[in-house]
């Protein structure tokens, strides 16, 4: 909260969801926004203290795209995000920024997307090389999942586990994402994620269900996976090049909303 009443000007932010990942939003093309202020970040995310989110993006200009998508964790470390980059894409149309289709910047590298009201389509960056075998794998899709195949995911102890895997020394010092997922069908998920950076679990993780997609999608050749997870459905799909050994062609579909509009007023009311 010190960072809020330091700040010299009303600051407008809107509260975005995809799939129940929960946003601010901040039009970096209209606000100065402090970058380096870590502490205003996990203030401003802070479900108590704050307006609350899994995370704060800012969308800003950036040569040679229609934006660059600035993406921090609640505890303000950075990352790709797979949900917040749906929301940005709506929020930059929303803002007037772009139009249906868009070429945009994020901390993983260049994204294309499409806007639709009911959903967005985001292209994930060329993913190559998932480790592992039986039920525990590994796969980076913009962000760093462990993928773990569990037989029953409802009653599952998503956050002590996660806990565990997330600080394992295996995965020291960065840490990781972890996904618990249980097979529905022969082209359905039931994903629940504990996120790092939030330290806790999430209602949904778009880079964690593409993860989980991609181990799945690979053991069963099938490259359309329907992914449902606590916030809401999402819906995978992908090219396997097998002359260059990676995946392409992928693309995470799903919602994204505006929930509410604000502004963090200056100094203390
Ligand atoms: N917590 C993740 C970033 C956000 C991932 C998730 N919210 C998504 O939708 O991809 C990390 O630190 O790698």
């Amino acid at each position: 909260m010190f960072s809020l009443i330091l700040m010299k000007q009303d600051l407008p932010f809107y509260k975005y969801q995809g799939t129940g990942n929960d946003f601010v939003l901040i039009d970096g093309f209209r606000e100065a926004f402090p970058y380096e202020d870590l502490e205003l970040v996990q203030a401003l995310c802070d479900r108590r203290m704050g307006i609350g989110a899994d995370g704060l993006i800012v969308i800003r200009p950036v040569a040679g795209y229609d934006f660059e998508m600035v993406y921090y964790n609640a505890d303000g470390s950075q990352s790709m995000c797979g949900n917040g980059a749906r929301c940005a894409v709506a929020f930059a149309h929303f803002c007037g920024h772009i139009q249906e289709s868009t070429s945009f910047l994020a901390i993983d590298g260049p994204h294309e997307a499409h806007y639709s009201p009911e959903a967005v389509r985001l292209k994930m960056g060329e993913i190559s090389t998932i480790t592992g075998a039986d039920s525990d794998f590994f796969v980076h899709t913009g962000s760093p999942h462990h993928v773990c195949f569990v037989p029953e995911v409802a009653s599952f102890p998503v956050v002590e586990k996660g806990r565990e895997i997330r600080y394992a020394d295996h995965y020291a010092p960065a840490g990781t994402n972890v996904n618990f997922v249980q097979e529905m069908g022969p082209d359905r998920l039931f994903v629940r994620t504990y996120e790092r950076g939030v330290e806790d679990e999430t209602l949904s993780c778009g880079t964690g269900v593409t993860a989980a997609a991609l181990v799945f999608g690979q053991q069963k050749a099938v490259n359309q996976v329907h992914i449902h997870t606590k916030g809401g459905n999402l819906h995978v799909s992908y090219d396997w090049d097998a002359e260059r050994g990676t995946f392409r062609e992928v693309w995470l579909t799903g919602p994204a909303h505006q929930v509410f509009r604000g502004e963090i007023k200056r100094g203390k009311d």
